[in-house]
């Protein structure tokens, strides 16, 4: 029947073509009747259209369909993405709004509720007015009242205190620099509202965890990186790499401030972890915070003695309306600001309040330059204000939370502080403000809200539609098409991306690990040759039989690393810049950002999980290796998640010029570390880390060399040598080195008796030599 239909079809076409050939066939059949129905068929539709409609009713009517719905989905998802990526630009410009009203730079005022059975003294010094006013009664009849954007009474919770920052995280996400500091006399409760505790906790929690919500909920793919630091008298450490505890340990990397070619702040071999979610970004926080200077005072048990500063920088490269490509959000647990006389502070601790009390009076001075909006502003008076100054000021977002004590004889201080606040607060809205004005603001600023949330509903539903359209047409097509997927196509998010088996690691070989390892082709011939980029494999982590490790805790390796080009290939590590990826069950290498290059070299640690777990689940999911390390005059102890690697010039023992520094190096299992974090060198089953120059190998049971370090890739060779044993390394490496050698030898020699055979006598060969 179809045939027969396209059979018709196709005889209708050839009419034309025929049509004279009926002429005089009956009295009507003249010139111009053949005209006229020659015309007709031409105005036809043409026949590749009646083809392809036989095309498609011949596939039947259930495939026709599904292309229809298809198309369809197609379409509406356009349609849709559309209309979010509009309501998107529309409620970032709410926002703006609304922020630019509330003023960039926002401060907040904390009072803290008496703890321990305080008392207030003879009269409540510190009063809330409203949710504006703060009142100081000084003595009977001396009283002065301050405005803060917010007053935050003793009995105010965490959520109420968060509630009000959550607008700024908004603004972090559509590129904002934003700036969170928390500051107040020491004691107050800074640590307390920044980090809380298990039952309430604070900003920190609660801004990673609202960063990665808004940031799914979004139609955008967002990278982020963890990085935290801490101000110590005066230097700047990196809190996930640990601290040099013996004068024989080596010394961390030291952190320099720089600026990029943008005006952006950049801090050179700063560790920068990329996280995936919540729960990997919060346990490099805890880590972090285990490491912080902290003693106790006389008033405060546990008085932070440094500025502590957590830095999440996003990176979105598919939302071009966004501020900037990649941002930051710091949120800074500001050192408390003591008078050292009150505090009865000596020696270390003397010094430290002093260091504060420094920095605190440069970020004050920072402040009056900017609200007087002076020529000059004086960020380069301390690391603290050097670290911030992208963040502080015009084009950021700085939301300051003052915290004052609620005691008689902590007035100096809470004045003091509460006058800080003040000079931060006029920089965005002049010294007063007439109340008429504030209430047209507050006015204006409750529909804008308004406007936002709407915004925000429909934004919500269309989202939900794309989400329910995209599962239909993965159903349809069995191909995800999620509007997110899209944005795996990023440079950076392709080579983040996770190994599907928690077991396994991704690392690159270096060559195919079936030939010899004699073989295989030398780090020189490999580098004239340009064949060093290597395919990524896979590699099963063989669970432990150890004793468990009683607690994981973080350090990193370091490894000299030899100047060379920020290029970056596969899992070797630049020493100008990378990031590692930090997920539960992979490692991962990737190139960092353009802000971040130029640096000499990068540090890159995979601190552990703190929670105590199972050696056994550790290594079946692959989390926690500990790493030896010793050097040629000194060595040092690691003990990480696996593959944790550092780059650092300060790698004991070695000197870092030369390209020959001989360091072994082995990884084994954590349960081989006994209490004291110590490898124990009896163990039989030790997984090794070979380090030759420019490589890393990772295998099991296998001694391993460090030479050198330009790049280092992590390299499988569980097919050889596998039966071999720690003890027997040096004669391994001899038997290796031998075979290296007489290779060499037949080579050279086959080349001699290839030369002779084309001519060349003694006299060349001596030339050659000479
Ligand atoms: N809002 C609050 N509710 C309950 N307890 C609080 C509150 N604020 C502070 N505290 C308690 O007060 C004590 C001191 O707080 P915290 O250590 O946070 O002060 P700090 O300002 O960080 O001090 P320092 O500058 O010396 O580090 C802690 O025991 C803390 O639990």
């Amino acid at each position: 029947m179809m045939m027969k239909m396209k059979n018709t079809k196709k005889s209708f076409r050839s009419l034309s073509e025929t049509i004279h050939s009926l002429l005089g066939f009956k009295n009507e059949t003249n010139s111009t009747w053949a005209n006229t129905v020659c015309d007709i068929i031409k105005s036809l539709p043409s026949t590749a259209d009646y083809e392809n409609d036989y095309d498609d009713s011949f596939h039947g009517p259930d495939h026709d369909l599904d292309e229809v719905i298809i198309s369809n989905i197609h379409d509406e998802l356009a349609t849709l993405n559309e209309e979010v990526s509009r309501l998107n630009a529309q409620r970032r410009q709410l926002l703006n709004e609304f922020l630019q009203m509330k003023g960039n730079i926002r401060v907040f005022c904390r009072i803290r509720p008496t703890v321990n059975g305080e008392k207030f003294g003879h009269q409540r010094p510190v009063v809330p007015v409203d949710s504006n006013g703060i009142l100081i009664n000084f003595a009977e009849n001396k009283r002065k009242l301050y405005n803060f954007d917010m007053v935050l009474h003793p009995g105010s919770t965490q959520d109420e205190v968060f509630s009000e920052i959550e607008p700024v995280i908004k603004s972090a996400l559509d590129g904002y620099n934003v700036c969170i500091l928390a500051y107040g006399q020491t004691g107050t409760g800074k640590t307390f509202t920044m980090e809380g505790n298990p039952d309430c906790p604070g900003v920190v929690p609660r801004t990673i965890e609202a960063l990665f919500k808004q940031a799914a909920d979004s139609n955008h793919k967002y990278l982020f990186s963890f990085s935290m630091l801490e101000i110590y008298l005066g230097q700047l450490k990196d809190l996930l790499i640990p601290h040099a505890r013996k004068t024989t340990d080596p010394l961390p990397p030291c952190l320099t401030i720089q600026t990029d070619p943008n005006g952006g702040i950049v801090i050179d071999n700063l560790v920068a972890i990329q996280v995936s979610n919540f729960n990997h970004a919060i346990s490099l926080y805890r880590l972090g915070s285990q490491l912080r200077s902290t003693a106790s005072t006389n008033s405060n048990k546990v008085s932070s003695r440094s500025h502590c500063m957590i830095r999440v920088s996003m990176t979105c490269s598919d939302a071009t309306e966004r501020r900037k490509l990649t941002n930051k959000i710091w949120m800074v647990d500001l050192g408390g600001s003591e008078r050292v006389l009150k505090t009865k502070a000596w020696g270390r601790r003397f010094e430290e309040g002093k260091a504060i009390n420094l920095s605190l009076s440069a970020l004050g001075d920072v402040i009056n330059a900017l609200q007087r909006k002076n020529s000059h502003i004086p960020y380069r008076n301390s690391k603290l204000t050097q670290v911030l100054k992208d963040s502080l000021g015009e084009d950021s977002k700085t939301l300051m939370l003052v915290h004052v004590s609620p005691k008689e004889e902590d007035i100096c201080e809470t004045v003091c502080s509460l006058n800080f606040a003040l000079r931060l607060r006029s920089i965005h809205l002049g010294k007063t403000e007439p109340n008429e004005t504030r209430v047209m603001r507050e006015e204006a600023m409750t529909k804008l809200q308004h406007k936002m949330q709407e915004i925000e509903n429909n934004r919500n539903t269309f989202i939900k539609q794309i989400k329910k359209l995209t599962q239909k047409l993965d159903s349809l097509t069995k191909t995800s098409t999620h509007p997110n997927d899209k944005l795996d196509d990023l440079p950076s998010s392709s080579s983040l991306k996770a190994p599907q088996n928690p077991s396994q690691i991704t690392i690159t070989p270096k060559s195919s690990s079936k030939i010899p390892r004699f073989m295989k082709p030398t780090i020189c011939s490999t580098r004239k040759s340009g064949t060093s980029n290597q395919t990524p494999y896979k590699k099963n982590i063989r669970p432990s039989r150890r004793k468990q490790l009683p607690l994981s805790r973080a350090e990193s390796v370091n490894f000299p690393l030899k100047n060379m080009t920020e290029s970056y290939s596969g899992s070797s590590i630049s020493r100008a810049s990378c990031l590692v990826g930090f997920n539960d069950d992979e490692l991962d290498f990737s190139s960092v950002n353009e802000s971040e290059t130029n640096h000499n070299h990068r540090v890159v640690s995979n601190p552990t999980r703190l929670k105590k777990s199972k050696p056994e689940e550790q290594m079946k999911q692959g989390k926690s290796r500990n790493v030896n390390l010793a050097g040629k005059d000194s060595s040092f102890e690691y003990n990480s998640t696996i593959g944790s690697v550092a780059s650092a010039k300060s790698f004991t023992g070695v000197d870092d010029s030369s390209t020959d520094c001989d360091v072994w190096c082995r990884i084994m299992p954590c349960d081989a570390i006994n209490d004291t974090g110590y490898h124990n060198d009896d163990e039989n089953e030790i997984d090794w880390v070979v380090i030759s120059q420019g490589s890393i190998q990772l295998e099991d049971d296998l001694p391993a060399k460090c030479l050198s370090n330009d790049k280092i890739v992590l390299e499988d060779l569980t097919n050889h040598h596998s039966s071999q044993k720690c003890g027997n390394e040096q004669s391994r490496g001899l038997s290796d080195v031998l075979k290296e050698q007489t290779l060499m030898m037949y080579n050279i020699v086959l080349l001699g008796l290839g030369f002779k055979s084309l001519g060349f006598h003694n006299d060349f060969f001596q030339a050659l030599l000479n």
